[in-house]
């Protein structure tokens, strides 16, 4: 349950998500090659790796939205592979996501957008649901008439805004979200990384992040899983910065890492 573990140390948590020998495959090219990976209740996790070294196809495939090749994926303790497609769902509505391009629904208003799961997924009434969506558009730091506006009507920060207030719809124990400050400007996203950082904490959210934004990772990632040579290096940046491997010495130690480490500090 979100929240819960609000006193216990992150290290000690159990692992929300789970993989284990992850093999993914695209025709002869291997993607991804006895992947393990451990997410603990609660903690921010930021994922990075090269283009195309497998980011969003791992967070597809944990979602259950792509099929691996081989390995073992637990969700919030579920083997992913072995659930019936009424309890895929039931561990669907644990998560909330929010996709690159924020993936709302242009016909909709914004309100609309995020009554959907509510309607899809919950028997509350009408009114209720429509008091939840105001809620989330003002968790997600928008204004009240955002509700009313279509996704067109708004700018690129607040459509991710209105992304995260959907993803936020159910209550979600675990937040997916793939490279959210990206399109931003420097100012906007590190206004997002606030948000996200403040709402992992008053929700006890566990947040799996992919970016390229090297701000975010020094500033709200608790750990850092690196994809290099098709598998998964975790650890915090103390330790990143100390690894030899060059892509990940290379990544943390060239100009954009120091500036963005300098910042923090
Ligand atoms: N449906 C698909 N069919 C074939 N190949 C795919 C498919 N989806 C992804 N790939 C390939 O798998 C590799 C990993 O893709 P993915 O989108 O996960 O990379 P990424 O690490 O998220 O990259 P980026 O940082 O550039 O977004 C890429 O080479 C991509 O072309």
């Amino acid at each position: 349950m979100a929240g819960s573990n609000a006193i216990q140390p992150v290290f000690e948590r159990p692992p929300v998500i789970r993989v284990r020998g992850l093999v993914t495959r695209f025709g002869p090219q291997t993607v991804h090659d006895g992947l393990d990976l451990d997410v603990r209740a609660g903690e921010v996790l930021g994922v990075v790796g090269g283009s195309g070294t497998g980011k969003s196809v791992l967070l597809k495939e944990i979602l259950g939205l792509m099929t691996p090749a081989a390995g073992r994926i637990e969700l919030l303790g579920h083997d992913t592979a072995s659930l019936s497609r009424s309890a895929r769902a039931a561990v669907q509505t644990r998560t909330g996501v929010l996709f690159q391009n924020g993936a709302l629904f242009s016909s909709m208003t914004v309100a609309e957008n995020i009554m959907l799961p509510l309607r899809e997924h919950t028997r509350l009434s009408p009114a209720l649901i429509a008091e939840v969506a105001r809620v989330k558009i003002a968790m997600a730091g928008l204004p009240p008439d955002a509700g009313a506006k279509s996704p067109a009507q708004l700018s690129g920060g607040m459509v991710k805004r209105a992304g995260l207030a959907r993803a936020l719809a159910l209550d979600p124990d675990i937040l997916f979200l793939d490279e959210p400050t990206a399109g931003l400007d420097p100012i906007g996203a590190a206004a997002f990384d606030t948000l996200i950082q403040s709402l992992q904490r008053s929700l006890g959210l566990t947040v799996f992040m992919v970016t390229h934004d090297l701000d975010s990772l020094t500033t709200i990632c608790d750990r850092i899983a690196v994809l290099v040579d098709k598998r998964i290096r975790v650890a915090r940046l103390e330790d990143h910065l100390a690894d030899p491997h060059p892509w990940i010495h290379d990544y943390f130690h060239g100009p954009r890492g120091r500036a963005a480490r300098r910042a923090s500090e």
